[in-house]
Parts: structure tokens; C-alpha cells; sequence
């Protein structure tokens, strides 16, 4: 019984498959044992059980090793691979003014920043392929009406995981990728303290489970991904340069970043893969993430909610290097194609590869309390603002980026002010969401 019960919790949407050949099993051997009760035969019977219940036995711990879990999932065939190959395929010949276009893996595709580098670089020719696992850390239809956006542009995004190895060695035998932007991460500064092994799960195991993919990919992409500025934590010398110390992190969710900036690195060195790690800062904007401060500061000032602003020790107010979402698109695109190729083949390192990392931020960081200014303008509404001591959650009072490297480098130039870039955002928010009182106002305000 209990046996059956374990096997319940292993293959919650799969009830069928392995428990019917088991039962299957059973019923057949009491049939036998009463057409068949001679001896000999009997014991040729006990022997066909005995392979039958070691090939189920087998079978089970094929599926455990290749997480079960996923082969239930809703991907492969001719047609998916079909969709795949179109969508992967870049639209500029290799003759034009740009040079051939990428072929690039979007990881969290149907995310804030993911979707954005999608567009782009579909827009401008490269063939992408999205992967998402549309995750209710914040409401997935937003991530869907992402994805349905991206469709409407030739991106296809498949409903996966990157933990899925089996996925991923599939999405690599299907499409020689160049690039791969890996931008799936479990997001969030404070959400760490509540949910600490959904860090541990995106993105340290996921971020394993996709390096091992890209190694063994034959030819290895070059990999741009998401770290963050809170790899700087406690540090304080400003503005945070690439070169300053990262050995103080404030929250898991930075202790999960900074670890991942090891982990390509180690890729890297043993087996040739090309990194480049975007440290981004607050990024913001239309098609945003609603558990980021400016996003549900917009909503709750525009429901008459209060709104809680965190300050930092001796009233000093915090402040946030936000950095606009075209801007970091710009940043996250330049990465792309100036990685170096990776130089690995058969999972073996041929030679060294590039090992790089950025800051993408604005450089003009501005305080909370200017941020709850700005809104109030842009919305025309006072906010119900609650001032409380910063609590103990993670947070770091400042951030400030030094972007001299991504300037040189990649020719970051971010152009978008906290003021531009807010109104931009609250014009998308009242389109996508409507607001019924006093819509026609702000439209002509804005
Ligand atoms: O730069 C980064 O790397 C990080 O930027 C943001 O993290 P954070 O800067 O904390 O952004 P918000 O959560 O939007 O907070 C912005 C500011 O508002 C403050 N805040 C937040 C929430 C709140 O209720 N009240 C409040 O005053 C925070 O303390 C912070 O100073 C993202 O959420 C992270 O995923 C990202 O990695």
C-alpha cells in the first residue's frame, strides 16, 4: 500500500503508465496461476514474472534518472521541431550590411527582460527560440500575454524547464545555437526570505543543468546570462566597478547570483565556454514585473492603497541605479555579438575561451522617496505613503553603477532618465490594464 502511495507522489500526472503495467502484472499472473497449475509450467510462468517485474523495475529507474517528472511534458515531434527550426532560423543573410544572424536560445523568454531581448533581436533579423517555465511567482498571465506578443513576431517560446536536461539536449539537437541568453532566474530581493529553495532550484540548479547542455552541445554557443547588482552587497566604495570585491552579498537571492558568476566561470575554464555576465541594476519599464517597487507602487497609488517607503539607518533615504529596459536591451544585444566563440568540442576544451562581466546600469541613481515623486506626477495621485525603517530583508541601502567597461567594450550608452522611462512604463500599465477613472486624462497627460 504504502509503496503505491510513494508512487502516487512521484507521478502525480502520469497515474497510468507505470502503475497499470504493475497491476496489469498482477492480474495476469492470478489468471495464469489458474489456467497453468502444473508444475513445470508454473515455473516457467514464475520466471516471465520475474522479467517482467525486473524490465518495470528498470524502466523506473530510467524515469527517476531522467526526472520522471518531465516525461509527461508537453514537447517534441516533427511539428514542435518544425516550429523549433523556423523559429531559430535568422531572417538576414549572411551578406547583409549586420553579418549573418544569431541563432540565439532565450531562457526565461516570457519574462520582463526575456521577452524584451527576444523582440529585439527578432526584429532585427536573428533567429530565437524561447524557453519558459511560466512559474506563479508573480501572475502568469502577464507571462503568457508575453509569449502570445513574442508569437505574434515569429518567437516561438517552449513551456519547459530549464532543469530539464532531457529538454535541453533536445532544443541542442535540434538547432545548432550560437548564442544562448540565459535571463530564467527566481528575480526578487526579499521574496528569498520566504521561498529560499526556489533560488537554489532556478538558479544554481538550473544554471548547472544549462551550463552541462551548452558543454556537451556540439557546436558549443557562446552563453550571455543575467547576474545582478546585488552581487556587490555590502561593499561600499562607489560607483560599484567590475573590480570591486563581491564577497559580501546581503540576501540569498545575491549569495545565488554571486555563486552563479563561479559557476560559469568554472564552465569556462574546464570546458571552454564563452561567459559574459550582465550585472543589471533595478531595470524597469513597460511589460515590467509586478513585484518590483515601482510596478506595485503604480498600482496600489492608483487603487488609493498605501504604499510602504523603506529607509535606511539615520533617515538616510535608499536610492537605486534604475536603469530602463531599452537601455539594457541595447547592453544585453552588444553582449551577444561581441562574445567571443566558445572553443570546446565533445564536451573537451580546445583552447581558451572569452570570461567577461559588465555592469548595465544608469549611472544616476535616484532615492525611493523620488521614485514615489515621479509616479505621483505621471499618475496625477497623491500616494498614501508609510515610511518604515528598512527591515532586515536583504536589502542594500544604495546602488551605483560604474559603466566605463560596458561603454568600452560594448558601447553601452544609456540614454533613458528615471523621469522618461516611468512615464513610458505608466502609459503601457494603463493600457494593459485599463484604469477606468480619469484613463482619458492621463493618456493626454502623458
Ligand atoms: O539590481 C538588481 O540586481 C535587482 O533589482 C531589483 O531589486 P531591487 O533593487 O530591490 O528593486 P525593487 O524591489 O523594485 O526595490 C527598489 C527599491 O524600493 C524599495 N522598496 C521596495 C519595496 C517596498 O515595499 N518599499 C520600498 O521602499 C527597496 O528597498 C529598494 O530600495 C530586482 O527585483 C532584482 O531582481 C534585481 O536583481
Amino acid at each position: 500500500m504504502r509503496v503505491v502511495d510513494e508512487e502516487e507522489e512521484l507521478y502525480p500526472s502520469t497515474p497510468g503508465k507505470v502503475k497499470v503495467e504493475r497491476s496489469g502484472a498482477a492480474a495476469m499472473s492470478g489468471q495464469l496461476h489458474r489456467c497453468f497449475a502444473s508444475t513445470g509450467t508454473m515455473f516457467l510462468w514464475a520466471l516471465l514474472l520475474v522479467a517482467m517485474t525486473a524490465t518495470y523495475l528498470s524502466f523506473r529507474s530510467l524515469a527517476d534518472t531522467s526526472s520522471s517528472r518531465y516525461f509527461t511534458a508537453s514537447w517534441g515531434g516533427l511539428h514542435w521541431e518544425r516550429q523549433i527550426r523556423a523559429s531559430a532560423s535568422p531572417r538576414r543573410p549572411p551578406w547583409s550590411a549586420e553579418g549573418a544572424g544569431l541563432s540565439v536560445l532565450v531562457t526565461g523568454a516570457a519574462g520582463f527582460v526575456g521577452a524584451h531581448c527576444s523582440l529585439a533581436l527578432r526584429k532585427r533579423g536573428d533567429g530565437v527560440v524561447g524557453i519558459d517555465n511560466f512559474n506563479s511567482y508573480y501572475d502568469p498571465s502577464l507571462k503568457k500575454a508575453r509569449r502570445a506578443l513574442l508569437g505574434s513576431h515569429g518567437v516561438f517560446v517552449v513551456d519547459g524547464d530549464i532543469n530539464d536536461g532531457r529538454l535541453l539536449a533536445k532544443l541542442f539537437d535540434v538547432v545548432p545555437f550560437t548564442h544562448v541568453l540565459h535571463l530564467a532566474a527566481q528575480a526578487g530581493v526579499r521574496y528569498a526570505m520566504e521561498n529560499p529553495s526556489s533560488y537554489v532550484h532556478s538558479n544554481i540548479a538550473g544554471l548547472v543543468s544549462l551550463l552541462e547542455a551548452c558543454k556537451d552541445a556540439d557546436p558549443q554557443p557562446a552563453i550571455v546570462w543575467a547576474s545582478s547588482s546585488s552581487v556587490y552587497g555590502l561593499n561600499d566604495l562607489v560607483p560599484f566597478s567590475e573590480a570591486h570585491r563581491t564577497d559580501l552579498p546581503a540576501s540569498l537571492y545575491a549569495a545565488t547570483k554571486k555563486a552563479g558568476e563561479e559557476i560559469t566561470h568554472t564552465y569556462n575554464h574546464i570546458y571552454g565556454l564563452s561567459v559574459t555576465g550582465l550585472r543589471f541594476f533595478t531595470v524597469y519599464g513597460p511589460w515590467g514585473r509586478p513585484d518590483m517597487a515601482y510596478f506595485f507602487f503604480t498600482r496600489n497609488i492608483l487603487q488609493g492603497k498605501p504604499i510602504t517607503v523603506y529607509r535606511g539607518r539615520d533617515h538616510v533615504d535608499l536610492a537605486r541605479d534604475f536603469t530602463y529596459i531599452d537601455d539594457v536591451v541595447r547592453g544585453s544585444l552588444a553582449a551577444l555579438d561581441t562574445a567571443g566563440r566558445s572553443t570546446g568540442t565533445g564536451g573537451k576544451k580546445r583552447g581558451p575561451a572569452p570570461y567577461r562581466i559588465f555592469n548595465l546600469g544608469n549611472t544616476s541613481p535616484v532615492t525611493v522617496p523620488t521614485l514615489v515623486a515621479i509616479l505621483e506626477r505621471c499618475l496625477m495621485v497623491k500616494a498614501k505613503k508609510h515610511v518604515v525603517e528598512m527591515p532586515g530583508n536583504g536589502d542594500v541601502p544604495f546602488t551605483h553603477a560604474n559603466i566605463s567597461l560596458a561603454r568600452e567594450e560594448l558601447g553601452y550608452k544609456p540614454t533613458t532618465s528615471l523621469e522618461m522611462g516611468l512615464k513610458k512604463f505608466v502609459r503601457w500599465y494603463l493600457s494593459y490594464y485599463g484604469y477606468n477613472r480619469g484613463t482619458h486624462a492621463f493618456r493626454n497627460h502623458l
